[in-house]
């Protein structure tokens, strides 16, 4: 379904469209969050049914949407369907999909299947926890409808600004991802759901990186998350699709950096789609920083430049005042100052200035996404803390003696205070 790659790919000129989409397209096939490659996939389909009405209603139901899912797995020119199954299940609100019977036979015929590389869940979404544990119980991997009809469209994704599309669409996977590792809920007691619940409360702050192109965006994140899958190039426009890498800020408060495409005063035509793509996202971030090369010589045009398009994409006003200005390659300039006490001078390549500009980061996350620090005296003996691991970010759990009782630091938004203190009686 990918189209091969035939184009050279080692020259970077942007005047040649053909190498520009080459580039582009290897880059995107870097990227695949989600984890499905381009191999060929042998798929089990399992579609966990409710029962509800009489019993031929919902058989038929239950056929119907089996259908659908072998018809998904098909569209895929690689992918086959192995053997597929309809089990009764639990109610969702059920913490487990499958009961322990259902579930023990349903790994052997698994099991005793032959060449199977995947099993489809034929639901919605999985919890990150739900699909770690299939996985981990059936040695293979576990796909549910999103990640399925994801991987549908990014194979079909021709044009650039599709792709970027696709790249925005798995955010919230990727986040949910995050999520689970930073905090593991099964550890914590809170049980897996099978489904993604309020899911949405639980995200990370989401941070765009933006500026001219090789002012050192990539760089930076780089530093700031030591995600080494980031090649930062000495090339214009190295970062031809956005990419989001999480990272950690000085109270162990997880945030999501978002990669942008540079900015270029004369911008190629080819590229004005994507790069509109990528604003559009930056529209639905939390905060903003804004990287200049300071050592450039049009670094003053540059800044006016970015604050103007900026300014006309309508961004609303609280997140133009999240604005934080890093000033980059301050290592290119001796003794170099900065005048305003807002402005933050770093140099992402040599890491210096790094920790600063985290405290800095951290301060506007609390001050924007109405996140705040607190430190919260919780019962051991009950749910509170699980609730804390789901709905907060749990930071120190002090542990303060016979009393079970324990000083928990957690990063909570008000809303979820509010209904923490609702739900415990907590005054
Ligand atoms: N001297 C110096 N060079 C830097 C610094 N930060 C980045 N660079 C260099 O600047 C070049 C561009 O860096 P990138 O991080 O790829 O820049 P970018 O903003 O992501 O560029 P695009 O993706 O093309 O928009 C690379 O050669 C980096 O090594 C710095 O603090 N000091
Ligand atoms: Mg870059």
């Amino acid at each position: 379904m990918f189209k091969s790659k035939n184009h050279n790919t080692d020259n970077n000129s942007l005047e040649e469209d053909e190498t520009d989409e080459a580039e582009i397209e290897e880059l995107f096939q870097q990227q695949i969050p989600i984890g499905i490659g381009e191999e060929e996939h042998r798929v089990f389909i399992v579609h966990p049914d409710v029962k509800w009405g009489s019993r031929k209603q919902y058989l038929t139901t239950a056929a119907l949407q089996m259908e659908e899912a072998v018809g998904l797995v098909n569209t895929l020119y690689n992918w086959s369907v192995v053997d597929k199954i309809i089990l009764s299940t639990k109610t969702p609100e059920k913490k487990r999909i499958f009961g322990k019977g259902n579930f023990q036979a349903l790994t052997e015929k698994i099991r005793d299947t032959p060449g199977v590389t995947a099993v489809f869940v034929n639901v919605e979404r999985l919890s990150p926890s739900s699909e770690k544990e299939l996985q981990e119980a059936w040695g293979v991997k576990v796909l549910d409808r999103y990640s399925l009809v994801l991987h549908i469209f990014r194979c079909n994704a021709r044009t650039k600004e599709a792709k970027l599309q696709i790249s925005l669409a798995e955010i919230p996977l990727l986040r949910s991802r995050l999520r689970n590792e930073a905090v593991n809920l099964d550890q914590q007691g809170g049980g897996s759901r099978y489904i993604m619940g309020s899911g949405e409360t639980l995200d990370f702050p989401i941070i765009s990186v933006m500026g001219y192109t090789n002012c050192g965006k990539t760089t930076l994140i780089k530093a700031l998350t030591g995600d080494a899958g980031l090649q930062p190039k000495d090339q214009l426009f190295a970062t031809l699709d956005v990419t989001v890498h999480a990272g950690q800020l000085p109270s162990h408060m997880t945030v999501l950096y978002v990669d942008t495409i540079g900015f270029l005063s004369q911008l190629p035509h080819q590229l004005i789609d994507s790069f509109s793509a990528t604003l559009e996202d930056v529209t639905h971030s939390d905060l903003i920083i804004h990287v200049r090369d300071i050592s450039h010589p049009e670094t003053v045009n540059q800044k006016v430049n970015v604050l103007n398009v900026l300014k006309n994409l309508q961004i609303p006003e609280k997140l133009l005042n999240s604005i934080i200005e890093v000033h980059n390659k301050i290592d290119l300039i001796e003794g170099y100052e900065v005048s305003d006490p807002e402005v933050i001078p770093i140099s992402a390549l040599k890491q210096h200035g790094l920790e600063v500009l985290k405290v800095k980061i951290e301060e506007a996350v609390v001050k924007y996404t109405g996140k705040q620090t607190m430190t919260l005296k919780v019962q051991l003996n009950s749910p509170q803390l699980a609730w804390l691991y789901k709905e907060a970010t749990v930071q120190v759990v002090d542990d303060v003696g016979d009393d079970c009782t324990a000083n928990v630091k957690v990063i909570i938004s008000q809303a979820a205070y509010g209904r923490y203190r609702k739900l415990f009686q907590v005054t």
